[in-house]
């Protein structure tokens, strides 16, 4: 897929001379959904407030379909949505008048069709006289992202779309952001919740301290990364595990009633049937045993402890 957004050396250094941006790279592709991971204070938001022109960057490049964002801002901005954090709507607005007047500061032509076609796609159609002040919290996310795509941007920012939102409301949120994806929208969203990016991204970054730490294909993220344990579980506990199957691989539970084995889900041989022969040989006796795979959780919280040593 051609690159839509391309950062290049990216860097943000605030008054006072905080560096939150340390040189990113980052070539996002056209089509894609890709998730920015990172904890409280990151850089994330600075780095989609950089892109979108709210921010000035100290130095580097960014282009946006081609359009360089401080030569040729209106152009690259135009091609933009933005979705922001925190929801800033009129509450005494009605909801079509508030995605009108978005459409407007872009000096997009009025479009009756393209507002209502919007608005059903978010479902807000029926909600479209309301005041914003009647609407849910969920209803009035969908509002900013309804204000965000009025001028048929290309590439849509979503800044934390599921902070404090219910499990029911972030899972519609996944919805919909599917739906834009399968009607064209390149998607690009900052979360601290592993599981949405899990879920809904094509690739992940992960970003701490200003650094864009990685960025990778998530099935290959978790492929790469991810490992399997098996856990057998022992009929007598032990006090330390049998010279044979003494390996770094291998681990005794701190109650001495199981043996960790921990192996890589990506060779060829994974060594279980190995493993089990040698506890036999051993004499123990095998209770139950039980597999199980790191998460994406567990392979962002590795990364983030690499970094800090
Ligand atoms: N206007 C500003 N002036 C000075 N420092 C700032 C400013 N805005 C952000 N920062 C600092 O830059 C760093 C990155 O902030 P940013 O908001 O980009 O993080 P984030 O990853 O979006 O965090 P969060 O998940 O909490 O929203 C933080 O240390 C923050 O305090």
């Amino acid at each position: 897929m051609p690159t839509i957004v391309d950062i290049q050396n990216l860097r943000k250094s605030y008054a006072g001379g905080f560096e939150a941006l340390k040189g990113v790279n980052l070539e996002i592709e056209q089509g894609e959904i890709l998730a920015l991971l990172g904890s409280n204070g990151a850089g994330k938001t600075t780095l989609i407030s950089t892109i979108c022109g709210i921010t000035t960057a100290t130095s580097g490049k960014v282009t946006v379909g081609g359009h360089d964002i401080k030569d040729d801002f209106r152009a690259a901005r135009s091609m933009i949505g933005l979705v922001p954090q925190e929801i800033n709507l009129e509450p005494f607005e009605r909801v079509l008048n508030t995605v009108r007047f978005s459409r407007g500061l872009f000096g997009r032509p009025a479009d009756e069709a393209v507002l209502e076609k919007i608005l059903r796609q978010l479902s807000l159609w029926d909600k479209k006289d309301s005041q914003i002040r009647e609407l849910s919290g969920g209803m009035k996310r969908r509002v900013l992202i309804a204000k965000a795509l009025s001028h048929d941007p290309k590439v849509l920012f979503l800044d934390e779309p599921t902070a404090g939102v219910d499990v029911e409301l972030r899972k519609d949120m996944w919805e919909i952001v599917a739906g834009l994806k399968a009607s064209g929208v390149t998607i690009i969203l900052t979360t601290h919740y592993i599981e949405e990016a899990e879920a809904i991204a094509d690739r992940i970054g992960v970003i701490a301290k200003g650094e864009l730490l990685l960025v990778e294909e998530k099935d290959a993220l978790m492929a790469r990364m991810g490992k399997k344990q098996l856990e057998v579980q022992l009929t007598e506990p032990i006090t330390e595990v049998p010279l044979t199957l003494q390996s770094p691989d291998v681990e005794l539970s701190a109650d001495g009633r199981s043996l960790i084995y921990t192996y890589d889900t990506n060779a060829e041989r994974t060594g279980i049937t190995k493993l089990l022969s040698k506890v036999a040989e051993s004499g123990l006796v095998l209770q139950d045993v039980a597999t199980r795979q790191s998460s994406l959780e567990d392979i962002f919280v590795d990364l983030l402890k690499e970094d800090a040593a």
